[in-house]
């Protein structure tokens, strides 16, 4: 039912769609069919509009729906295996156009948050901002020891804002998954879910600040990357301070020829430090578009603005690996195989029809030479194909696929001949030997065992439970047994069980023993793991055969 609040919520939305001229989506969906009347109030319903095309109509509602609308529709702009191709490209144009509030209101919001005066700590604070945007506004200042930071603080009244707007979008959505007949398919309620988390988690500074410095601890010294120290003394969930970096904008292509910076090198750096952050870290920022990256004189890239990072799970790196390897390969049974075994297409699809299916999508893009081939759109297409196919595309793999075709779009920007594919082979096929390869057999064993040792002071007792507890179920099975035939069992427990368990428990503690003292220090370290996996074995044997009586 809709109560009172949301039918004028409603109301509002119906205003701007007919304001824009999507009547037609009123009409065609039926999800405002109790306010349509609403068109015979305004003028243009009597007058004829030229009217631009439909996605750009699309995109002027929501900029006069407001800046989180925005927000959401450059969100939704990426998930090109949900919307039209051009319905997608023309949200991608939206831009936040959010006036600035005072500096008065900025220095009383980080006094608030501080608990003391910005003079306390500043020996300046520049009222004008140096950026405005729909969330947060940038502030630069100078710390009493004379480190020059920015001051980033949230929008006043920010989250009302945003709770009321995401009651709007969750009463449309809703409508719309009930009454629109793609409701079904393309699940408005979760993509709204989705949003609700990425801009709640954009709401807590705390958490960007964190998710810089991990980052910059994952490239610290790096001739590649840079990222701003945090002041953790002065950051609060509403207020961020950072070093301030000054850097060329990455988009002011003439001036960084002008410093001499190689393009080729940059474009080159970007992918490497892209496909680093996503194998080997395993955390990569997700918002790399243009306005978050400067580059340094020396070629070193700055990068900003953490509100949005990805990670992915072992296994779906590994997958992720291995499908754009197979797709280079043309190898297209094997990604096939690989969207099977990972889970991300329900079980039983049928590997023959959705390589077929893959390959229609992936052939024509092989029909461009290398250098123009690119991962993001070949990622796009699978995923669009994949859906068809019931994959449920995760979040994570949507950012990483928006986060590479921003990284594409830019190198291309910087260096047009840029051969994504051979500057990220070799470092793929190393990552993937060192994942598949006797290392990584011994990295993974060596995480497991740790967790292994744990538990390991546990195992004697376990044992000797499970001894006992097996000795008397086959006490009580001879009993019945026994009975039934007319006598009793009066066999104690077989002295070599007690010895078997002992040896159990011994090579188990002293497996685990060369372990926590470090399984390279007397042995290369390969043979150390080997030995304590071996006692464990030797132990688990003892254990289990020290209960078994013959017959
Ligand atoms: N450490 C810094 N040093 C110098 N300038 C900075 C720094 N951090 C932010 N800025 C400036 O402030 C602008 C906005 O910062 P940031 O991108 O972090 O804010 P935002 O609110 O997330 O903006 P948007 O959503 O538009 O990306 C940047 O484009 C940059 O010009």
């Amino acid at each position: 039912m809709i109560g009172p609040r949301q039918a004028l919520r409603l109301f509002r939305i119906n205003w701007v769609l007919l304001q824009n001229g999507l009547d037609e989506v009123i009409l065609a969906t039926h999800l405002f069919r109790p306010l349509r009347w609403v068109k015979y109030l305004l003028p243009w319903h009597w007058v004829k509009r030229d009217l631009p095309a439909y996605p750009a109509r699309v995109r002027m509602a929501l900029e006069d729906l407001g800046p989180i609308f925005v927000k959401f529709g450059q969100i939704l702009s990426t998930r090109r295996d949900l919307l039209p191709d051009d319905l997608a490209v023309e949200l991608a144009k939206l831009q936040d156009r959010v006036p600035p509030f005072p500096g008065d209101a900025a220095r009383a919001l980080i006094e608030k948050a501080w608990g003391c005066s910005v003079d306390d700590v500043l020996d300046h604070f520049d009222p004008t901002p140096l950026a405005s945007a729909s969330i947060a506004q940038v502030h630069t200042g100078r710390l009493k020891d004379g480190t020059e930071v920015v001051v980033k603080v949230l929008r006043p009244g920010i989250e009302r804002t945003i709770r009321q707007d995401l009651g709007l979008m969750y009463t449309v959505a809703h409508l719309a998954e009930r009454y629109w007949k793609d409701g079904k398919r393309l699940r408005p309620v979760e993509v709204v879910r989705e949003y609700e988390k990425t801009i709640y988690d954009e709401l807590d500074l705390q958490r960007e600040a964190a998710n810089a410095s991990q980052i910059r601890r994952n490239w610290i010294n790096s001739e590649m990357l840079y990222i701003p120290e945090v002041f953790w003394d002065w950051t609060r969930p509403s207020v961020m301070v950072m070093e301030r970096i000054y850097g060329t904008p990455v988009s002011d292509v003439a001036a960084l020829k002008a410093q001499g910076v190689s393009m080729k090198v940059l474009g080159e750096r970007g992918v490497e430090i892209f496909f680093t952050q996503v194998f080997r870290d395993n955390f990569f920022h997700a918002d790399m578009h243009p306005g978050n990256i400067f580059v340094e004189p020396s070629g070193r890239y700055i990068s900003i603005d953490f509100g949005i990072v990805g990670t992915l799970t072992t296994e779906d790196q590994r997958y992720l690996a291995e499908n754009l390897l197979a797709f280079f390969e043309r190898d297209y049974r094997r990604v096939a195989e690989l969207h099977v075994e990972s889970g991300w297409v329900p079980p039983g699809t049928r590997v023959d029809e959705f390589e077929s299916a893959i390959r229609t999508v992936s052939e024509p893009i092989f029909e461009k030479p290398l250098a123009e081939i690119s991962f993001g759109h070949f990622l796009v297409r699978l995923f669009q194909t994949a859906r068809r196919f019931n994959m449920e595309i995760q979040p994570q793999l949507v950012l990483l696929e928006k986060t590479l075709l921003n990284i594409e779009g830019l190198g291309r920007q910087l260096y047009p001949e840029l051969d994504l594919w051979t500057t990220a082979k070799p470092y793929m096929e190393r990552w993937m030997k060192d994942q598949i390869g006797l290392k990584g057999l011994f990295d993974r064993t060596k995480r497991n065992i740790y967790s292994v040792a744990d538990q390991a002071p546990e195992l004697p007792l376990i044992a000797y439970r499970m001894l006992m507890a097996y000795d008397r179920r086959v006490r009580t099975e001879e009993a019945t047994q026994m009975t039934k035939a007319g006598s009793r069992d009066t066999r104690p427990l077989a002295g070599g069980d007690a010895v078997r368990a002992i040896g159990g428990a011994t090579v188990v503690v002293s497996g685990t023993l060369v372990l926590l003292l470090g399984p390279g220090q007397w042995l290369p370290e390969p043979f150390g793991i080997g030995l304590v996996v071996s006692s464990y074995l030797a132990g688990a044997w003892l254990f289990f055969t020290a209960g078994r009586r013959p017959a």
